[in-house]
């Protein structure tokens, strides 16, 4: 006869599978695939950087690519880019995000929308204390009211091609890791980025019966246009806390951004800090793979002493810095 003992030693290993399998019941939204080839790909701030990374490699699997900026020139300039490297000719479409009917408008022209990538983003590193209020506005703006223009703009196509098609489309919001932690400089560009969290949150609920996807991406510094003339300005103890964190290419953070749309994915993340960062920071978000939920429900603890550490790091830096230059 069996020992009780011996049967509950046989059940340890086995406990982690019933995990697993509950967490696949109960994991929200379902996994789902987007496709990408032959969809109607709309890129914000297509025109540099990221955005301009995703717009190219989109193109080349096959996607019909539009971008929008504000600037014709550096659209132009991109449409060229894409047509020498791919052979594919993008729409581009000029309007300011700011105007809600200059982008109704663009997003008119462009035609109803597969997938909807907003990553147009100002970012002006500067204590709160001493930054105008115009370039904080200019920052809540652009990120936050900026992407809710687009999306409203552009969900009454998406959700008539997702009934004609059949297919899932995808609403993509380019985020930072500064919308997962707050960092020293980035107060007014953190709450920008932290209140997208919220709005995509709340959005994956109002289009899931539309078969709509929404994906945050969370890039750490990326090696862009936009970061070039970040540098010229971030403040020294922004840089001593961020410069500890490696830099990625555009191109690297828009594969990653592209493999999170086409999987369904809420959260994307682009690197390993970025995972640590999103079993840190987890919270209530929707979650279709059971593997990260089961990562996110056994990692929760441990990555939480990590970021004390991390906490306790960037504070000692402050604090060095501080007594260095007699402030405080
Ligand atoms: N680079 C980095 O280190 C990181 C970037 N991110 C985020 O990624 C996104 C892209 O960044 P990155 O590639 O570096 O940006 P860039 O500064 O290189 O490019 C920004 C793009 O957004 C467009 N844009 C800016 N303002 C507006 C506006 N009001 N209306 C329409 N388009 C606008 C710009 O065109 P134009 O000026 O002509 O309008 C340009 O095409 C941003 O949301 C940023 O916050 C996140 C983490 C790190
Ligand atoms: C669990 C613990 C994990 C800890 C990992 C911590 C690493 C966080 C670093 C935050 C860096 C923020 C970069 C923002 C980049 C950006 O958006 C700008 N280039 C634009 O201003």
């Amino acid at each position: 006869m069996a020992s009780p003992y011996l049967l509950l030693l046989l059940l340890i290993p086995v406990l982690p599978l019933i995990f697993l399998l509950v967490l696949a019941f109960l994991v929200r939204p379902r996994p789902a695939k987007v496709p990408v080839k032959g969809r109607h790909v709309l890129i914000t701030g297509g025109s540099s950087g990221i955005g301009l990374a995703m717009a190219l490699q989109a193109s080349a699997e096959g996607a019909r690519v539009s971008i929008l900026a504000r600037s014709k020139a550096k659209l132009e300039e991109a449409r060229d880019t894409i047509r020498l490297a791919t052979g594919k000719e993008v729409t581009i479409l000029s309007a300011d995000v700011r105007d809600a009917e200059a982008v109704a408008r663009a997003v008119d022209e462009a035609g109803p929308i597969d997938i909807l990538v907003a990553n147009q983003g100002v970012f002006i590193p500067q204590e709160l204390e001493f930054q105008d209020l115009e370039e904080i506005r200019l920052q809540v703006e652009i990120n936050l009211m900026g992407t809710i223009h687009l999306i409203k703009a552009a969900l009454p196509g998406m959700k008539q091609n997702t009934k004609k098609t059949g297919l899932p489309a995808s609403i993509a919001i380019i985020s930072s890791q500064a919308g997962q932690v707050g960092v020293y400089g980035y107060t007014a560009y953190s709450a920008s980025k932290f209140a997208l969290r919220g709005l995509a949150e709340a959005l994956q609920q109002e289009v899931i019966s539309d078969n709509i996807y929404v994906s945050l991406v969370f890039p750490p510094d990326t090696e862009t246009p936009g970061l070039t003339e970040e540098h010229k300005r971030r403040p020294e103890l922004t840089n001593l806390i961020v410069a500890a964190s490696e830099q990625m290419k555009a191109d690297e953070v828009a594969k990653k951004a592209l493999d999170g749309i086409k999987s369904g994915k809420f959260i994307v993340s682009c690197n390993f800090e970025g995972v640590m960062l999103a079993i840190a920071t987890a919270g209530l978000s929707p979650q279709s793979s059971y593997m990260t939920a089961f990562a996110e429900v056994f990692g929760a603890g441990f990555m939480r002493f990590v970021g004390i550490c991390f906490q306790w790091n960037w504070f000692t830096i402050i604090e060095k810095y501080n007594a260095k230059h007699n402030r405080g």
